[in-house]
């Protein structure tokens, strides 16, 4: 099949034309095909009210990559043994700006699950209204009990290979799943000892004292939580007094969890791959922060040292009495069974801090049960957005202050809260359809862009 002849269909036709090719091109990648299902699902209206879009097979292009690499990743572990990881880096749209997203290091990463979040990208990045295109990288390495020493020889060994893609204007990544300021250092400095030159904005996410930007590190977690805010106030609501749980226990879920403690609410739980950690008198974000951040240790560490918290192997952190909880850990991570739970025991708002973190099925309960949500397209891209304040001050040679950036990434999550709403209201007449506005919000943005720069 090709994806040729489908500009007479009617726009339904048309989207499940594009489907059926994406999936027999890219077969076995089914994070890819879900997250290509739930954009392309929402995008009848404007396809209808737009046939320039179909004519110029927008769609098509958009779930084509522009260009995308794999390479051996070769390195030496402190036994001395050669060890052989492949690195990514898919290279999705720069009709709004150069290839911009984090890279990603699980030993559960595939070509699949980097298509997924490129193509992810696309349209949070176009919602972010900061001009910047899409991209995501990754490796299959596993960080989990490395040393330090063998993750510097291996980001070196990555960015080896990777540095010859990048660039200030060209593709410009950042951290993910497994990549936080110490992997983006060692990255900075093997680029930098490479192309002998100090090119700032060619990475973001670096630490403030070298060009990084203040509040990159806290700005996914706290949008995450703003955009949560945001929904609540559409209902007359606050976080003031609100149980949360949070999934997760990385870079996205410590930084929700601080910003709801700062807007009022309790977060009473968190979770790592291993179990989930209550703590009733409210998370000690201090603690976490030591255990997860300088001891990166497990959380069953912070559990041993307070009398408050205990550390749960069965069961699910979404199975807890709530009033509103932030999906920070990873795709899929909340199915069917957990939406029912929370609604179950009164859930009024959720804010995907992950990307992709709910199932399709889980979607649809939160919406018919008229549960607010926050899809991640939209809720968790205050990072993106923190990294392209990022490079305008790399692009100025200057820094902000924390006050300045934090309320320049507050009131970017507002304008993506507002223009998500009320392009829902527009294309689906149900403001509170935050999914579709998300993906025809960022979509217009992208294919507009594309028709005025012709068939690239
Ligand atoms: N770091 C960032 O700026 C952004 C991250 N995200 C998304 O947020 C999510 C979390 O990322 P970070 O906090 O940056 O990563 P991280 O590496 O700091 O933390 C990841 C967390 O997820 C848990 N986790 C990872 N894989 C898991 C699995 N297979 N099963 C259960 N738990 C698992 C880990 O235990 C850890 O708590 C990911 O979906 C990422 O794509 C989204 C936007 C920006
Ligand atoms: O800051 C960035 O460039 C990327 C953040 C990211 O990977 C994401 O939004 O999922």
């Amino acid at each position: 099949m090709t994806l040729l002849d489908t500009d007479t269909l009617p726009s339904t036709d048309h989207v499940s034309v594009v489907l059926r090719s994406v999936r027999h091109r890219s077969p076995g990648e089914s994070v890819f095909h879900q997250a290509v299902e739930e954009v392309l699902a929402a995008l009848g209206p404007v396809l209808d009210r737009h046939p320039e879009y179909v004519e110029a097979r927008i769609l098509e292009r958009l779930c084509e990559p522009e260009r995308q690499v794999m390479f051996r990743v070769p390195w030496v572990d402190d036994t001395g043994q050669v060890q052989v990881n492949r690195g990514y880096r898919v290279e999705f749209n720069s009709a709004l700006g150069p290839f911009k997203g984090g890279l990603r290091f699980h030993p559960t990463v595939d070509l699949g699950v980097i298509r997924f979040l490129g193509f992810e990208q696309i349209f949070k990045n176009a919602l972010t209204g900061q001009g910047i295109g899409a991209g995501k990288g990754g490796s299959d390495f596993d960080p989990a009990g490395c040393s330090d020493a063998e993750i510097m020889r291996f980001c070196q060994s990555f960015v080896t290979e990777l540095y010859r893609h990048l660039g200030e204007h060209t593709d410009v990544p950042a951290g993910d799943i497994g990549v936080g300021v110490r992997e983006l250092g060692y990255m900075f400095g093997q680029y930098k000892r490479i192309v002998n030159r100090f090119e700032a904005g060619v990475l973001t996410g670096k630490g403030v004292g070298w060009a990084g930007s203040h509040a990159r590190t806290e700005a996914t977690g706290y949008g995450a939580v703003y955009f949560l805010r945001e929904m609540l106030a559409t209902r007359g609501g606050t976080l003031e007094g609100r149980r949360a749980v949070v999934s997760g226990s990385g870079n996205v879920a410590i930084y929700a969890i601080e910003k709801a403690h700062a807007l009022g609410a309790t977060v009473i739980a968190c979770s790592d791959s291993g179990g989930f950690l209550v703590d009733d008198a409210g998370i000690d974000v201090d603690l976490l922060k030591d255990v997860k951040e300088v001891r990166r240790a497990r959380l069953s560490a912070y559990a041993a040292e307070r009398r408050s918290a205990t550390y749960v192997t069965t069961g699910s952190v979404f199975d807890l009495p709530c009033d509103v909880a932030l999906p920070c850990a990873t795709q899929n991570e909340l199915g069917e069974q957990h939406a029912t739970a929370l609604i179950r025991n009164g859930v009024q708002a959720v804010s995907e801090g992950a990307n992709m973190p709910c199932t399709p099925g889980a979607v649809a309960l939160f919406r018919d049960a008229g549960v607010l949500f926050g899809p991640g397209k939209a809720a968790n891209a205050g990072g993106v957005a923190t990294s392209a304040l990022e490079m305008q001050q790399n692009a100025a040679r200057t820094s902000w202050t924390w006050a300045e950036t934090e309320s320049r990434l507050e009131n970017i999550m507002r304008d993506i809260h507002d223009h998500t709403r009320a392009t829902a209201a527009t294309y689906t007449d149900d403001a509170d359809n935050y999914v579709a506005g998300a993906a025809i919000g960022g979509f217009i943005r992208v294919a507009d862009a594309m028709l005025a720069q012709g068939v690239v």
